[in-house]
């Protein structure tokens, strides 16, 4: 069968986008979700993402990782899912949609799309490190050798080692200025660093703000792929009123045969 995708890259974090509101992608196929995301004999992609009908919303999300299995959210691709609806004229310029972790409101001006994330009403505090769900799990942790840091080794010891089977995202932190943090992931299902991770900064942003090393409710993250700004309201059920804005950018578009 000819498959026709859309590639998508938001600071770095790509994905192979595909149009299912025929409902015709085999969604169980994980063979299929890795070739397809596979940097040498497929197209190549941090993940895959399938943009849907629903019956409340503009579009459902379906997120996939490069692993070829289903995930938790992805704050990047659901950036890159905004700018692919928009361009299909399936929204204009603003859009609600529904994903594994529920309704997103998201506008998009240019190529600059502004996510909102879920509430976030729980932040771990351990003695080295936070551990919080923005939609998918992420262990934050201050390091002062960001830049030569081994992510891929590192991270994979503690996602491992600590977090199991389920796993977690586990992202490296450098505070640059008050209100400025680079950041490096190590991302659960591609099992690798990638160049930025959305639910990762926004975690970054909001475990940040809890221990007092910024005092701001909007806070840039500079990660390898570039830089996303995090806003957020403290309240006293937690953190709401998120948004993850930055850039999510068209790259190809193309056709691949694949056995249907
Ligand atoms: N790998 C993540 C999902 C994608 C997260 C990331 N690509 C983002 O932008 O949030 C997980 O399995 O928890």
């Amino acid at each position: 069968m000819k498959l026709q995708f859309f590639k998508y890259q938001g600071t770095g974090n790509d994905f192979v986008m595909i149009d299912n509101r025929e409902g015709t992608f085999p969604k169980s196929n994980t063979k299929l979700v890795a070739f397809l995301c596979d940097r040498k004999f497929g197209i190549g992609a941090d993940g895959l993402i399938l943009l849907e009908n629903d019956a409340e919303s503009d579009f459902k999300m379906v997120y996939y990782n490069s692993d070829g299995n289903q995930s938790s959210m992805c704050g990047n691709g659901g950036r890159c899912l905004v700018a692919f609806a928009n361009q299909l004229e399936v929204i204009k310029g603003e859009a609600t949609f529904v994903a594994v972790d529920g309704l997103h409101h998201a506008s998009i001006a240019e190529d600059v799309v502004s996510l909102q994330m879920q509430d976030v009403s729980e932040i771990n505090e351990k003695t080295n490190y936070d551990f919080l769900n923005t939609g998918s799990p992420h262990h934050v942790q201050i390091v002062s050798n960001l830049e030569d840091l081994d992510v891929s080794k590192e991270g994979k010891k503690l996602r491992y080692g600590i977090y199991g089977k389920e796993g977690s995202n586990i992202n490296f932190v450098h505070q640059e200025d008050q209100a400025v943090f680079n950041v490096r992931t190590y991302e659960r299902g591609v099992e690798d660093e990638t160049l930025s991770c959305g639910t990762g900064v926004t975690a970054v942003a909001l475990a940040m703000h809890n221990s007092g090393k910024t005092q701001s409710n909007h806070v840039t993250i500079g990660t390898l792929g570039g830089e996303l700004q995090v806003k957020f309201n403290k309240t006293k059920e937690g953190y709401k009123e998120i948004f993850l804005i930055g850039p999510a950018k068209l790259v190809f578009k193309g056709e691949i045969d694949v056995e249907s």
